[in-house]
């Protein structure tokens, strides 16, 4: 359904130093200096796949997205969706796709979203039976019949959002590139999102590339991730596996009915946490039933569970492997 191979965006941004002088040198003798905000990443996405594209901030994923969506033309690289060159913005394309940007809104300011779903039917052209039948299940489902006649400007961010997501699926994209939908949202409207999007993807088979920085919702939403950095490509693979290979350790999570002294806890495991009643141990794979027998045998145990560590520790060591790993890369002058 998506294939990329090779795709390249390079930035020419326009620096100067700071001052008077150097301002006006500048409008006779510009320099500019290349970002390589995109520097040759290639992966292929199947049909009804949902995927996290996933890297630190500035790491290159809006710019994909941009240019999977068609609004950014490649330095270099092949780029199809569903057989079409984005960049052509061909109407068969532009009906099949949506992006849908967290911070940026498509809704009309003054108007009711109402209206945007209107001018939405009319411009992909949904005919009236369908966009009557979108339009109802995507109330009921999102829970918005109460906000689609105020006007937008009157709405709250969350109430906002949801609007945008019906706007942005009138026309029922088969591939729907979401970039940070969830940015800003309350925990439970956060989770409303979640199995909105993920009920979409299974109902209609769509194609799903989110990126977020909230690791909830690539829990929650994709079984697959793709994680870029400085525009270079780290990983493809499952979750799961990622999990694995940056952080195989598992966590015992141990509560207490009294307070146990540190000392009875360290033999067991590597103390994360010990605070009020909870006991958090980092052990290896192998030793955790050892850790669970003994725990249940020599402490006041209530509760227990074992946990991966959590997705957004995950990330950041693997943003830090890479980090350690380019600046070993960097030749002393
Ligand atoms: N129009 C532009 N002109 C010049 N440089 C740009 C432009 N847009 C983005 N960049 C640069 O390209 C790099 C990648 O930006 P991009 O917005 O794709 O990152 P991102 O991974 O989406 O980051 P974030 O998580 O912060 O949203 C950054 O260094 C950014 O400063």
């Amino acid at each position: 359904m998506i294939s990329v191979n090779g795709l390249r965006k390079h930035y020419k941004v326009h620096k100067r130093p700071p001052g008077l002088k150097a301002a006006l040198r500048s409008l006779v003798h510009r320099t500019y200096t290349p970002v390589k905000a995109v520097d040759g990443i290639s992966f292929d996405i199947r049909p009804g796949e949902r995927v996290g594209f996933l890297g630190p901030n500035g790491a290159g994923k809006t710019t994909t997205l941009k240019v999977l969506a068609g609004l950014l033309h490649p330095s270099d690289g092949e780029v199809r969706v569903d057989g079409h060159v984005p960049r052509l913005r061909e109407e068969a394309f532009l009906k099949k796709i949506m992006l849908v940007m967290g911070q940026k809104q498509q809704l009309l300011w003054d108007l009711p979203p109402a209206e945007t779903f209107e001018l939405n039917r009319a411009i992909y052209d949904v005919p009236t039976v369908q966009y009557k039948q979108t339009l109802d299940e995507l109330v009921g489902l999102l829970e918005i019949g109460d906000l689609i006649g105020k006007p937008t400007r009157q709405l709250s961010l969350g109430e906002r959002m949801k609007c945008e997501l019906a706007a942005a699926l009138i026309h029922r994209p088969r591939v729907l590139f979401l970039d940070e939908p969830t940015i800003g949202l309350d925990v439970s409207m956060q989770a409303t999102m979640r199995t909105f999007i993920k009920d979409y993807n299974e109902k209609y088979g769509a194609t799903l590339i989110l990126t977020s920085h909230y690791m909830d919702d690539v829990a929650a939403l994709c079984p697959r991730v793709i994680v870029i950095d400085k525009g270079l490509l780290s990983y493809d693979g499952s979750l799961e596996a990622l999990v694995q290979r940056v952080r195989p350790e598992k966590r015992v999570v141990l509560r207490l009915a009294e307070q146990v002294d540190v000392s009875r806890l360290q033999p067991l495991g590597k103390v994360v946490t010990h605070e009020a009643g909870t006991a958090v141990l980092q052990v290896q794979q192998d030793a955790v039933n050892a850790t669970i027998s003994r725990a249940l045998s020599g402490l006041p145990v209530t509760d227990l569970t074992v946990e991966n560590a959590p997705l957004e520790e995950v990330m950041s060591e693997l943003f830090a492997e890479n980090k350690a790993r380019r600046q070993a890369e960097v030749v002393p002058a």
